[in-house]
């Protein structure tokens, strides 16, 4: 039976998804079998065909074994993109999906859309939301934050919110960390002792987005060990 981990962050554009590739395939060289689920998409790429994250995961990060569930046209939340092509997101299906993958996979890496507090369907008189599902089916999270200025106030909410849903998150793993900038190094030391959580990983600004560049971090974890860590908050053993 796999291991989940939810791939959440302090809202959208933050960097989950390319935290997310190179964490695959750093658990992929240490031998972990490793699927990547987004569930609910919105947005479309450049091409204007295909759905952003998918087409990014397989054409940039060029992960094996990608899936999604609800794909939608339109980049917006997942509630309003719902609304707007008639979709009816059903937590239940994600759940059971999610179940399947687990039979299947060591790990699997579940992204959300957004944040953990956005909306994807309404539920006796409420709207439903990621952190609702990331409670419900108790999956442990890892928090992608930047740590420029204003990720202090971003990281510390998101904490506090998925404090009071009850989720359990693993650790921090920051993006488009800037070494030469004190805001930067100060953020990173300034979050984790604020939200008490250990820092999972720090990604650097990178100059352009590419499998070298995810391969090379992805090294870079395994010999300085944040992909052990990643296994160890999960609690398997390498
Ligand atoms: N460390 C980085 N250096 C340079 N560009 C980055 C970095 N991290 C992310 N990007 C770019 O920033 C944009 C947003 O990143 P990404 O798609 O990972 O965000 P996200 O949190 O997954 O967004 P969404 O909420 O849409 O899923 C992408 O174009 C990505 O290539
Ligand atoms: C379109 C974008 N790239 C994501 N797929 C969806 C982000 C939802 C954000 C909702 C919100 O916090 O306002
Ligand atoms: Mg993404």
């Amino acid at each position: 039976m796999g291991n989940v981990i939810f791939m959440t962050g302090t809202g959208t554009e933050i960097g989950k998804t390319v935290v997310t590739s190179i964490a695959a395939l750093a658990l992929e060289r240490l031998g972990m079998s490793v699927s990547v689920f987004k569930p609910v998409q919105t947005g479309l790429a450049e091409d204007g065909v295909s759905f952003a994250e998918q087409d990014w995961y397989e054409r940039v990060a060029k992960l094996p074994a990608v899936e999604g569930m609800y794909y939608m046209e339109p980049a917006m939340s997942p509630h309003l993109a719902a609304a707007l092509t008639g979709t009816s997101i059903e937590p239940e299906r994600i759940a059971e999906r999610l179940e399947r993958l687990k039979q299947r996979y060591d790990v699997v890496l579940v992204e959300g859309a957004g944040g953990l507090a956005v909306p994807w369907c309404e539920r006796d008189g409420r709207w439903y939301m990621t952190g609702d599902f990331v409670r419900d089916y108790r999956l442990p999270a890892v928090l992608v934050s930047l740590s420029s200025l204003g990720a202090i106030h971003h990281a510390v909410t998101t904490a506090a919110y998925a404090d009071a849903k009850g989720i359990r998150l693993l650790g921090l793993a920051f993006n488009r960390f800037q070494e030469q900038d004190i805001i930067d190094r100060n953020n990173v030391d300034m979050i984790a002792a604020l939200v008490q959580l250990p820092v999972l990983a720090v990604v650097p600004l990178l100059p352009a987005v590419t499998r070298e560049e995810l391969e090379r971090l992805a090294e870079q974890w395994i010999r300085q060990g944040e992909a052990k860590r990643w296994l160890e908050v999960l609690g398997v053993g390498v």
